[in-house]
């Protein structure tokens, strides 16, 4: 597509006709939808307030009459936290799961053959940071060395094995046999189980309990907790209650956003650029959907919305001279460095400028204006990135894997996500966890980076090919090793699910410095790529599965 062009900008390819790229991209499916939800509209909400204070202290109660040692424990901890609510709980949980950590052995004695609690014990302890040893699981195995058949009939067992193999870290290969085994075998039941418990198996296979999203999860977990016969209806209220003040509370915030988004007009100005507020709103709602993170979430859901329009400059609109001057004026970080923009640029980089000022003062009211600096710099080193890629392109170059990877890990843009969702989260996050943590690219981030990288990669390169990016981890890889597309995409499978282990790996050390909450909004960004780059980009071509949980998420209200 030619598009005229009026800036000042037009006197370095005078000699040209200037192609500008243009991928299509479909308009925003949701336009003014959440613009209904005035944030300034003050609700009564103290009648729903306070049935679901009396409904959260009745499960505190019975979290805490029940003891520690029963099996009825393990249920209540995991029902609490897959309805969502157990963000209301992490004491209580956190003091029943240590004790339950202390006495490990002894329960899994008393446990006998019971494969589903033995896993659901292994993966709730895991699940919080806790160490234990996946040896427990010999006793499944016949003197061969094979998991007993009998097991294959204990469809509450394979899928709590399942569940619990999900977190495995390398070298566990008595986790990945679990998962082998138990995949293939409740595959294969599939086709005769009941309508519900098929449903439940189903969900599973394609989002197992440690890549779920925590408000998807929830909703998709309270529809199928409510069809068992024995469900616990004061918790199920609680869940749906507390579910349907959040989603009010996040239809306001994206009020906010829609107002902030308008504002700068980007069907005008902008054109060229995904249209994708309210994706990038829930890209970050599942990094973090608490009502502490209030702030975090306007703030970095601006950021995303800004990066994501960066990525199309950089990929599509862009010449290679803006392109230079856009990352120069990004490395100076000043409002003078604007004059040298092309208008398109200037509205953009306006934006970024008013962004960090308003996570700087924020930030500031807290004490913690120095973290703007890491949110700033994880900015600066996203768009070097993606101005190496913009070479690489403008060049027809196919670099190699390796020197692919380098970059692409950080134009891919988790890196930076990882910094600026860290830097709003309040004092949780110390200088100190920027200082010696996260500017050493630890393995979670870098594992993050991977699985975003290669994801999006595996399903997005075909199209990208045919607008003339030839260097993706496909491309690459295949000329570096004279290997088969094919080949190539196993290659990058293996690479994913090695990364999914890393994260697993992490998990299991939180420290002082970077405690569970900090490693949990890592694994979100992993949980959120996976939901978005499974079946196809889903982000861009936002109309399709994405658009339905969407609408479950932040939309409908559950049916009290
Ligand atoms: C993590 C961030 C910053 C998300 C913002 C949206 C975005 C850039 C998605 C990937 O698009 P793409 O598939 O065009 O990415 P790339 O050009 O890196 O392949």
């Amino acid at each position: 597509m030619q598009v005229s062009f009026q800036s000042p900008i037009v006197t370095i390819s005078k000699n040209h006709e200037l192609t500008r790229r243009s991928a299509n991209y479909h308009p925003s499916i949701w336009g003014d939808h959440f613009l209904a939800y005035d944030p300034d509209v003050k609700e009564n909400f103290s009648q729903e307030e306070r049935k679901l204070e009396e409904l959260k202290e009745e499960v505190r109660k019975m979290l805490i009459a029940t003891p520690d040692k029963s099996k009825r424990k393990l249920d209540l901890i995991d029902t609490i936290q897959r309805l969502g609510v157990s963000y209301h709980f992490e004491n209580e949980i956190e003091a029943s799961l240590q004790f339950m950590y202390s006495t490990y052995h002894e329960l899994c004695d008393e446990d006998g053959n019971d494969l589903y609690t033995v896993a659901l014990r292994f993966r709730l302890l895991r699940q919080q940071g806790h160490y234990v040893s996946c040896d427990v699981f010999n006793k499944f195995k016949n003197p061969e060395g094979n998991f007993k058949e009998p097991l294959i009939s204990n469809v509450g067992g394979m899928l709590s094995l399942y569940e619990a193999a999900n977190y495995l870290v390398h070298g566990e290969d008595i986790l990945e046999e679990a998962l082998k085994f138990t995949i293939t075998h409740l595959e294969f039941m599939l086709p005769n189980l009941s309508n519900f418990l098929g449903r439940q198996i189903n969900q599973a296979l394609k989002f197992p309990i440690q890549k779920t999203l925590t408000r998807l999860g929830a909703r998709q977990f309270m529809s199928l907790y409510q069809q068992d016969q024995s469900h616990n209806e004061i918790l199920l209220n609680f869940a749906k209650l507390d579910f349907n003040i959040l989603q009010k509370e996040h239809k306001k915030e994206l009020s906010a956003l829609t107002k902030w988004w308008k504002g700068l007009d980007c069907a005008n100005n902008l054109p060229f650029a995904r249209d994708r507020l309210v994706e990038c709103y829930f890209w970050i709602l599942g990094v973090y959907f608490e009502p502490k993170y209030c702030f975090a979430r306007r703030v970095v859901t601006k950021v995303i919305a800004l990066a994501s329009i960066f990525d199309d400059i950089y990929d599509l609109y862009g010449t290679l001279d803006e392109l230079i001057l856009f990352t120069d004026a990004i490395e100076r970080w000043h409002i003078s460095a604007m004059d040298q923009l092309p208008s398109y640029m200037k509205h953009c980089y306006q934006a970024l400028l008013d962004v960090y000022c308003e996570m700087e003062e924020e930030l500031a009211k807290a004490g913690l204006s120095d973290h703007v600096n890491y949110a700033k710099s994880g900015m600066k080193q996203f768009t070097r990135a993606q101005l190496e890629e913009a070479k690489w392109l403008h060049s027809s170059q196919v670099p190699t894997f390796e020197e692919y990877m380098k970059v692409a890990l950080v134009s891919g843009g988790y890196m930076m996500l990882a910094s600026n969702s860290l830097a709003c989260m309040g004092d949780l996050v110390r200088k100190e966890a920027f200082e010696y943590w996260l500017t050493n690219e630890p393995l979670i981030v870098r594992a993050a980076s991977v699985i975003a990288r290669l994801m999006d990669d595996m399903v997005t390169y075909e199209m990208e090919q045919e607008r003339g990016e030839l260097a993706s981890a496909i491309e690459c890889y295949k000329n570096q090793y004279g290997a088969s597309e094919q080949e190539a995409v196993d290659e990058l499978q293996t690479q994913v699910v090695n990364a999914w282990k890393d994260t697993n790996k992490e998990c299991l050390n939180p420290t002082p410095l970077v405690p569970m909450p900090i490693l949990e909004r890592v694994l979100n960004l992993s949980r959120v790529i996976h939901l978005l780059y499974k079946d196809g980009d889903a982000y861009t071509n936002s109309k399709t599965n994405l658009k339905d949980l969407i609408i479950s998420v932040l939309v409908d209200p559950v049916k009290i």
